[in-house]
C-alpha cells in the first residue's frame, strides 16, 4: 500500500535510500510551510501591547494615577508611529530614497571612507581593492577550469584492457582544479587578512570622520543645541559614521564584485551557450529585482519603525537618569520604569515583526532562483536529449549557474541592509547639514580689544516670531564701568548677556565693543574678551582642578588655587578628601549650588576677560559669602566691564548704571540714588523705586500712587539703614553717578 502511495503522488519507485532522501525533503518542505503560517500567526498577535508586562511587583508603590499612565503609555506607543508617518511623509517630499539622494548618500560614503591624509593608507586602500579583483578572476575562472576537466575526462582514451588513462595534460587539469577551488574556497581567507591590512584604512577614515563631526555639532550655535537631545547626538553620529564606513566597504566589496561575477557570467553563458541561456538570466535577474526591491522596501519601512522607536525608547530612559533628582522628587521611579517597559514593549514588538517579515520575505526569493535553475537545467538537458551537446555540459551548465547564486544572493541582502544604512546617513546629514544661526561674516576680522567701550545701538531680538524678546535697547558705557541689570523675571535680563556674547546675533540694531560692531567679527575673539558666569554654572564631570582650569588649560595649579581664593572656595575645597582633585559629579551635582557657582566665578577670575558678565552670579550665596565675593569681584572687575544682572538689588546697587528692563525694554536707567530719588518725584511711581521698597522690607502691593508722598521721603531717608542691614557696605554712597559714568543714549 505503502508503494502504491508513493507511487501515486510522486510516481516514483526507487530504492529504500531514494525514498528517504525524498521523504525528508518533504517533511522538511512541511515544516517550512508550517514555519510561515505560525510566523503569520505570531506577525498578526504582536500588534498585543502586553507582549513584555513585567512583574506586578514592579508597581507597587505607584504614585501616578493608572489614567494618567495609560495615556503617557498611549502617547509613547503611538508616538513612533505619527513620527514614522512624519520621516515618511519627509522622506517622500525629499526623496529620500530617490535616486539623487542615494547618489548623494553613496559618493559621501565613498568619499568619507577614503584616506585622502596619509599616502600609505592610499596604498594600502588600492592594494586591497586589487585584491578584490584578483578574487573576482579566481571565482570567475575556477568553474572553466573544471569545465576542462571534464572535458579531458571525456577525451581520455581507454587502455587495452579496458581501463581509462589519464595523460599528462590531464593531470594538470586535475592540479589546476584543485588548486583553483582552493583558492575559490578560501578567497574568504585572503578577504580577512585583507581586512586586517585594511583595518588601518578604515581607523583613520572613522577617526577623520568623527571628529569632523564632533567639530562640526561644537561649531553649531546655542540654538541647535536648545533644540537638540543630547542623548541623540552622538548616537547618530557613531551609527551615522559606521554606516558610511559599511555603504563604501559593501559597495566596494560586495556589490562591485557581485556586479561583475553577473557581467563576466552572464558575457560567458550569452557567448559561450548561446543567446537562450542569456536570456533566461537576465529575465530571471530582472524578476528577482524587482521582487527584491518591493522586498527591501518593505523591510525599510519595518526597520524605520523600528530604529525610531528604539531611539526614542532609549532617549526617554536616558533623559529620565540625566534628571534623576526630578525623578527623585517625585517619587516618579515606577512611573518611570514603566513608561521605559512600554517603549521596550514597542521595541520588541518591532524587531519581532522585522525578524519574521525577513524570513517569510526570503522565501520567494529562494524561489525565483531554484525557477531560473529549473528552466536552464531543462533547456540543457533539451539540447543534450538532442544531441546538441554532450552530456558533460550539464555538469558545466550546473557549476557555472551556481557561480551566480551568491552575487544575485548578495544584492538580495546587500541592498536591503544598505538602505537601512541610508537611513542612518540621512540622520547624520540632518545634523551635519545644521548651518549655526550665527555666523561669522566672511574673513570676518578678530575683535581688537581696547578698552572695553560698550555700546548698544537700538538693539532688538526675538528668539522667534511668536516669542517676544527685547526691542530698542540703547545704552553706552565706558570701560570699567559695572552696569546692573535688574527687571522681573523673563524680561529680558539675560537675553541681553546672551547677545553680547553672540549667542545669539541681535534682529535689529548693533553691539559695538570698543565701536566694532561685534557682529563684524569672530565670534571667537568675541567671547574670549568676555568672562560669563552664568545663573547655573555647569560643571564638566571631571575634578574641581580641572573644571577651575577649564577657563585657561594653560593655567598652572598655583594660578587655579589663587582664583579659587579669589572666588572664595578656596578653603571649602581644603575641606574635601581630596581636595582639588575631587570629583564634581555629572554636570557638579556632587557640589553645591553655592560652590558651584564660586566655581564659575574662580573660572572668570581665571580667564581674566576685559568685560565681565555676571548672571544672578551670586543668588546661590547666603549674604555674608555674596558680600565677601563681591569684593573679591570688585578686585577681580576693577577696570573691567562688567554688567551684573541681579533680582537682589543689594548686589547691583553700587553699579554706575542700572537698566531697569520690563517687557523687554529699558524702562528706567540711572544710578540706585537717581532712581529712588526721581520715583520720589514723581510720587512713587517707578519698577525700581517698587522693587527697592519690597525688598527693604516695605511690603508694597498696591499701585506706588497710592503712596503719600511723606512715605516716600520716608523710605529714601531710611534707605542707609535698610541697606546696612542687608549688607554692611550697602549703606555707602555709591562710587559715582550715572552722568559721570556713563553716556545714556535715550
Ligand atoms: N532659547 C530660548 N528660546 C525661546 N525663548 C527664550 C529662550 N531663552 C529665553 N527665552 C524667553 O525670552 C524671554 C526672556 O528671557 P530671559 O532669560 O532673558 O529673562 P530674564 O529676565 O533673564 O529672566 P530671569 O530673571 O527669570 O532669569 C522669556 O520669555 C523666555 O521664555
Amino acid at each position: 500500500m505503502i508503494e502504491n502511495l508513493w507511487k501515486f503522488f510522486f510516481g516514483i519507485t526507487g530504492d529504500v535510500l531514494q525514498r528517504v532522501l525524498i521523504g525528508s525533503l518533504v517533511l522538511r518542505f512541511g515544516l517550512l510551510c508550517l514555519m510561515g503560517l505560525l510566523s503569520v500567526v505570531i506577525l498578526s498577535e504582536i500588534l498585543d501591547p502586553t507582549l513584555l508586562h513585567l512583574p506586578a511587583s514592579l508597581l507597587k508603590d505607584h504614585m501616578a494615577s493608572p489614567s494618567k499612565m495609560n495615556v503617557e503609555f498611549a502617547a509613547m506607543d503611538s508616538s513612533p508611529d505619527t513620527k514614522d508617518d512624519g520621516d515618511k511623509d519627509s522622506a517622500e517630499k525629499t526623496g529620500m530614497h530617490g535616486f539623487k539622494s542615494i547618489l548623494r548618500k553613496v559618493v559621501f560614503s565613498l568619499r568619507m571612507s577614503y584616506p585622502s591624509g596619509k599616502r600609505w593608507l592610499k596604498v594600502l586602500y588600492f592594494v586591497k581593492f586589487g585584491i578584490m579583483i584578483l578574487e573576482r578572476a579566481i571565482v570567475f575562472y575556477a568553474p572553466m577550469q573544471t569545465e576542462r576537466v571534464i572535458r579531458a575526462f571525456s577525451q581520455t582514451g581507454q587502455a587495452t584492457d579496458g581501463s581509462p588513462v589519464l595523460s599528462k595534460f590531464d593531470m594538470a587539469s586535475i592540479v589546476s582544479y584543485v588548486v583553483y577551488d582552493y583558492l575559490k574556497r578560501y578567497s574568504n581567507v585572503l578577504t580577512a587578512l585583507t581586512a586586517v591590512v585594511a583595518s588601518p584604512v578604515d581607523d583613520y577614515a572613522r577617526n577623520s570622520m568623527t571628529l569632523r563631526f564632533f567639530e562640526h555639532v561644537h561649531g553649531l550655535s546655542m540654538e541647535y543645541h536648545l533644540n537638540a537631545k543630547s542623548g541623540e547626538t552622538m548616537p547618530v553620529l557613531r551609527s551615522g559614521e559606521d554606516s558610511v564606513i559599511y555603504i563604501a566597504d559593501m559597495l566596494l566589496y560586495q556589490i562591485l564584485p557581485s556586479i561583475l561575477d553577473v557581467v563576466l557570467s552572464l558575457a560567458y553563458f550569452w557567448f559561450a551557450w548561446g543567446w537562450k541561456y542569456g536570456l533566461v538570466i537576465v529575465v530571471n535577474i530582472a524578476i528577482y529585482m524587482v521582487m527584491n526591491k518591493y522586498i527591501t522596501r518593505r523591510r525599510i519601512d519595518t526597520w524605520n519603525d523600528f530604529s525610531a522607536n528604539s531611539s526614542k525608547a532609549s532617549s526617554r530612559a536616558t533623559d529620565s537618569l540625566q534628571n534623576f533628582e526630578t525623578v527623585k522628587h517625585f517619587t516618579n521611579e515606577v512611573f518611570e520604569v514603566d513608561r521605559y517597559r512600554a517603549g521596550l514593549a514597542g521595541y520588541s514588538k518591532r524587531s519581532l515583526r522585522a525578524t519574521i517579515e525577513d524570513s517569510l520575505l526570503m522565501m520567494p526569493r529562494g524561489l525565483i532562483w531554484s525557477w531560473n535553475l529549473f528552466i536552464g537545467c531543462a533547456l540543457c538537458a533539451t539540447e543534450i536529449a538532442q544531441g546538441k551537446r554532450d552530456a558533460s555540459s550539464f555538469m558545466t551548465f550546473v557549476l557555472h549557474s551556481k557561480q551566480l547564486e551568491d552575487p544575485i544572493d548578495t544584492f538580495g541582502w546587500v541592498f536591503s541592509s544598505i538602505e537601512r544604512e541610508f537611513n542612518c546617513v540621512e540622520k547624520l546629514f540632518n545634523i551635519l547639514e545644521a548651518e549655526p544661526t550665527v555666523k561669522d561674516i566672511p574673513n570676518a576680522p578678530p575683535l581688537v580689544s581696547k578698552n572695553g567701550d560698550i555700546e548698544f545701538e537700538d538693539v532688538g531680538f526675538q528668539y522667534s516670531p511668536d516669542k517676544k524678546g527685547i526691542s530698542n535697547i540703547s545704552f553706552k558705557v565706558p570701560q570699567g564701568s559695572t552696569v546692573g541689570i535688574v527687571g522681573p523675571t523673563g524680561s529680558g535680563k539675560s537675553t541681553l548677556l546672551k547677545l553680547m556674547f553672540r549667542l545669539w546675533d541681535p534682529t535689529s540694531g548693533r553691539i559695538l565693543i570698543d565701536g566694532q560692531d561685534i557682529s563684524k567679527v569672530t565670534q571667537t575673539s568675541v567671547r574670549q574678551q568676555i568672562g560669563v558666569v552664568p545663573q547655573d554654572t555647569t560643571l564638566l564631570d571631571e575634578s574641581i582642578l580641572y573644571n577651575i582650569g577649564y577657563a585657561r588649560p594653560s593655567a598652572t595649579r598655583a594660578e587655579i588655587e589663587d582664583a579659587a581664593k579669589a572666588a572664595h572656595i578656596h578653603d571649602n575645597i581644603m575641606t574635601f578628601e581630596n581636595g582639588y582633585d575631587t570629583s564634581v559629579g555629572e554636570r557638579g551635582a556632587k557640589l553645591s549650588g553655592g560652590e558651584r557657582q564660586r566655581i564659575g566665578i574662580a573660572r572668570v577670575v581665571l580667564k581674566r576677560p576685559s568685560i565681565i558678565l555676571l548672571d544672578e552670579a551670586t543668588s546661590a550665596l547666603d549674604s555674608a559669602t555674596e558680600s565677601d565675593i563681591q569684593k573679591a569681584l570688585s578686585a577681580v572687575t576693577e577696570n573691567r566691564t562688567t554688567f551684573v544682572v541681579a533680582h537682589r538689588l543689594s548686589t547691583v546697587m553700587h553699579a554706575d548704571l542700572i537698566l531697569c528692563i520690563k517687557d523687554g525694554r529699558i524702562v528706567e536707567r540711572g544710578t540706585h540714588e537717581e532712581l529712588i530719588q526721581t520715583a520720589v518725584e514723581n510720587g512713587g511711581k517707578g519698577e525700581y523705586y517698587k522693587m527697592w521698597r519690597i525688598q527693604s522690607g516695605e511690603n508694597v502691593i498696591s499701585s506706588p500712587s497710592s503712596v503719600g508722598d511723606d512715605e516716600h521721603n520716608s523710605v529714601l531717608a531710611m534707605t542707609p539703614d535698610v541697606l546696612s542691614k542687608v549688607d554692611p557696605d550697602m549703606s555707602t554712597t555709591p562710587k559715582k553717578s550715572a552722568e559721570e559714568t556713563t553716556k545714556v543714549e535715550e
